[in-house]
């Protein structure tokens, strides 16, 4: 990886977190053996993956394949009506590309249903945040849901997709996107997560797709961050990771105090994401 102090204060330039030649084999090998090992210490029968059409799900399905073969995987492609037709067309490509055996399950009737038995009426600020909130994440936890039914039924590990950009600031749903049972890509950057799935041989027009949820019709992950990837995984390794001071690190960045700030609040407020559920301590 490069030296994250390659910057003086006149050149001000992205902060290059990619692996040099030989740490990426060496990665990708450890990712796969991570996986096999996973599968194996649950003597399951291989690993369920939810194909979004993303690089992240693309990425993990094809690390996923490496380890197992495709025979022991199983694609599951799981569209609302906000999802992009290009994205579901995405999906269904890798998992032909890929040879394994996939579904596709329609979950707006079950988002539907749900939200109606709460008689989930109008949350929304006039932006429709907040309705977008409630309705992305029971989405998000719906796909959990069926994740399980077909790991269940199939004997196979749910293995996750979130990645240390996403899981450091909190950015997926608590028991939807988060309830899996192994994260490969957990500590990678974004930046890595595109660098692996070039290595992969994923095709560059998803390695370099713009991140979206697919939550609710108006999100990118770069809206919400309020800055772009390649600066979040920057502030991150830099500050959060790597326990540079603050302005340094927005100095390095070329970003904001503020915008460094805001960073390190999504990382404090989301540390339950990251942890057990609390207990109390028992009485003595
Ligand atoms: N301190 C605390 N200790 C323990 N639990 C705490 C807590 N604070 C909140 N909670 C609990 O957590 C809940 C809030 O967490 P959660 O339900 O996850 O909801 P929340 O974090 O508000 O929303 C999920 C965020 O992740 C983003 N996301 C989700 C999924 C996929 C993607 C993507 O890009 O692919 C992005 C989404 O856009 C949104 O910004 C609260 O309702 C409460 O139950
Ligand atoms: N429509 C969907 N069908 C199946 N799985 C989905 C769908 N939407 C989201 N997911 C699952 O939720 C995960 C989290 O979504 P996220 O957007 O973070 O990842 P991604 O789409 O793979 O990559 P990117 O972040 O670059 O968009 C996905 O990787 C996938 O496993
Ligand atoms: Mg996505």
């Amino acid at each position: 990886m490069a030296s994250l102090h390659q910057q003086t204060r006149d050149e001000i330039r992205p902060i290059d977190l990619r692996y040099s030649d030989e740490e990426l084999g060496a990665q990708v090998d450890d990712l796969t053996e991570f996986i096999r090992e996973r599968v194996d210490a649950a003597a399951v029968d291989g690993a369920l993956v939810a194909l979004s059409g993303g690089v992240d799900s693309t990425t993990v399905a094809h690390l996923a394949v490496e380890a197992l073969g495709a025979d022991s995987v199983h694609g599951l492609l799981l569209p609302k009506a906000v999802n992009t037709d290009e994205n579901m067309s995405d999906a269904e490509r890798v998992a032909q590309d890929l040879g394994i055996t996939y579904d596709v399950l329609e979950i707006d009737d079950a988002v539907d249903e749900l939200l109606e038995t709460y008689d989930a009426g109008s949350d929304s600020d006039s932006e429709g945040r907040w309705e977008g909130r409630y309705v992305g994440n029971t989405s998000a936890r719906v796909r959990m849901t069926l994740n399980y039914l077909v790991a269940n039924y199939e004997n196979k590990l749910v293995v996750g997709t979130g990645n240390r950009a996403e899981l450091a600031t909190g950015y997926v749903t608590k028991y939807g996107d988060g309830g899996v049972d192994c994260n490969p890509l957990g500590n990678l950057y974004k930046q890595q997560v595109r660098q692996v799935a070039a290595y992969l041989g994923v095709d560059e027009s998803l390695v370099q797709k713009t991140p979206t949820g697919g939550m609710v019709d108006y999100d990118t992950d770069e809206e919400e961050f309020g800055v772009d990837y390649d600066t979040l995984d920057a502030i991150l390794a830099l500050h959060v990771d790597g326990g540079v001071p603050a302005a340094a690190t927005a100095r390095l960045t070329g970003s904001s105090l503020d915008e460094v700030e805001y960073i390190v609040e999504m990382h404090e407020d989301s540390e339950h994401k990251r942890t057990p559920p609390t207990v109390p301590e028992p009485r003595s």
